[in-house]
């Protein structure tokens, strides 16, 4: 799907979270690195509507993400870098099957699906569970589920690896690696994006480098002088 930001900037009071950019995502996975503040968090929001632009627009598969915001939320799932505070049910069935309830599906597709989803994950046994008494890689696959239970054409994940153990980070990067949908990482574990189709570097609320990962995690480091 293609996602277009269009002289698209970002201002919160006098701060700029993001200069003007126009581009083209096409790829199915792309990766945004940069040092903390540098506007990722921001980039990745436009794309699903949860910021909005000050200036330009950007388009979500040809829709507006403020004009028609609803279809443009649903077309792209966004999971936080915190994903416990994202999930809203105690209990982890009721909260996968929370989105598909909003959408007014009927209680046997909602059984079915969310069974579906959770043995794709490999999570079947979790679905009784407390969301709460997770460990931080079950909640972090629990997250993956309830958003991807709503079928979006792109997942957006902030920082999906962050405080996970070696086993824990080696399951959600190959669970990313195995879905079919567009996907936008944000990371500062730059071996989650090394073999990714693109990769985009943000310094001070601008694009600098944009192109494979090779160059552009080698742009990073300068940048960062390590
Ligand atoms: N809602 C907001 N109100 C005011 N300032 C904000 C808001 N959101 C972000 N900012 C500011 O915009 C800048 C970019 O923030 P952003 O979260 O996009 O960075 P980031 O690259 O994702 O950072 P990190 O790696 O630390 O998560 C920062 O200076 C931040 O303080």
């Amino acid at each position: 799907m293609d996602i277009r930001f269009a002289d698209c900037s970002v201002r919160f009071g006098d701060k700029t979270a993001l200069h003007p950019l126009t581009l083209t995502l096409t790829e199915r996975r792309i990766g945004i690195i940069g040092l903390n503040g540098s506007g990722k968090t921001t980039f990745a929001r436009l794309i699903n509507g949860l910021v909005k632009p000050s200036g330009g627009h950007v388009l979500v598969g040809g829709l507006d993400t403020v004009a028609d915001e609803k279809r443009v939320f649903g077309k792209a799932g966004f999971i936080f870098q915190n994903p416990q505070h994202q999930l809203i049910m105690p209990i982890v069935e009721e909260d996968i099957a929370f989105g598909l309830k909003n959408r007014g599906l009927k209680t046997t597709e909602i059984t079915e699906r969310t069974a579906t989803i959770l043995a794709r994950f490999g999570i079947s046994h979790l679905a009784r569970r407390r969301v709460h008494e997770l460990s931080g890689g079950e909640t972090q696959l629990v997250a993956m589920a309830s958003v991807l239970v709503t079928e979006p054409d792109i997942l957006i994940l902030d920082e999906p690896t962050n405080q996970l153990d070696l086993k824990n980070r080696a399951l959600v990067a190959s669970t990313i690696e195995s879905l079919e949908q567009q996907v936008l990482v944000i990371s500062h574990d730059l071996s989650l994006v090394e073999d990714f189709e693109r990769v985009l570097l943000f310094d001070g609320g601008r694009l600098v480098a944009d192109g494979t990962p090779g160059e552009v995690i080698a742009r990073y480091r300068e940048l960062a002088a390590c």
